[in-house]
């Protein structure tokens, strides 16, 4: 996995960000610390702007104002695949894979030039493809490698798009929506990937709607209203915080 030169506390930081779009404004001048090597979670009410939040940081939209930094270097409005090389990787909420592709071809398009999609077939690095039964292996789907991904359950989809961020050894993994339509068994699954990756030292930010998996695996959970941070600190601190209770439920 790659090291950082150095280990800042913090991994991602955004000072100020904003995103409208017309006349919604989705991330308001948002200023949030996620901590290095710690599983950060951020949740919030529907429409908060976690997800906006998401693709602005990872290059997917621009954002109007702000800064995003990363381990200390400036990566605002980067590309994604520049974003990516310097160590992100993430997941998405409605589970992006190629239906038609198997398994084993899923992981591998992650390591694939732009481009290169319909040589995929062709021309296969061994090495590539041993990593990627390995990280199959290690999300629990190597049995289903030559399974076209439209034939599995939407909780192996979930772990196959794991296993493919994995694919580029990402130092900080951004998951959105990792357990959302997935079954009880799957999210301990998941749950248990994600404690094992972070001891190994990978950094989490995690978007997620399940209190009980957020509260349980979390070390530092920011909490989202009308796009910008109302609370954050660990899990009990968070649960406390009568404007996190207000948010949530509009007493
Ligand atoms: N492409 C878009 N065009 C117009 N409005 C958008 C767009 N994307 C998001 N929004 C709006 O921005 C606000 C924030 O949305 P966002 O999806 O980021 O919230 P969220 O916290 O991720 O919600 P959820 O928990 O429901 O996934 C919402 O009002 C949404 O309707």
């Amino acid at each position: 996995m790659t090291t950082p030169a150095h280990s800042p506390t913090h991994s991602l930081t955004t000072e100020g960000l904003t995103k409208s779009f017309g006349g919604v404004r989705a991330i308001d001048g948002a200023s949030v610390a996620f901590h290095e090597g710690e599983i950060n979670a951020l949740i919030g009410p529907n429409g908060s702007g976690k997800t906006t939040f998401f693709n602005c940081v990872t290059g997917m939209i621009r954002p109007d104002a702000g800064t995003v930094s990363y381990q200390d270097r400036d990566v605002t409005g980067l590309p994604p695949h520049r974003i990516a090389r310097s160590g992100i990787g993430r997941s998405f909420q409605l589970c992006r894979v190629f239906p038609r592709l198997t398994v084993l071809e899923n992981v591998l398009v992650a390591v694939q030039p732009h481009g290169l999609l319909q040589r995929l077939r062709g021309s296969r690095n061994p090495a590539d493809v041993g990593r990627a039964r390995e990280l199959l292996a290690r999300v629990g789907i190597d049995h289903l490698e030559h399974a076209e991904a439209r034939d599995i359950s939407y909780g192996q989809q979930k772990l196959l798009e794991l296993a493919g961020v994995l694919m580029g050894d990402p130092h900080t993994i951004m998951l959105d929506e990792p357990a959302g339509g997935v079954n009880p068994a799957l999210v301990d699954r998941i749950a248990d990937l994600v404690r094992e990756l972070n001891a190994e030292g990978r950094t989490f930010i995690i978007v997620e709607h399940n209190m009980e998996l957020v509260m349980g695996l979390s070390d530092h959970v920011v909490v989202f209203d009308r796009g910008r941070p109302i609370a954050q600190g660990t899990p009990a601190v968070v649960q406390d915080d009568p404007l996190v209770l207000e948010a949530y439920l509009g007493v």
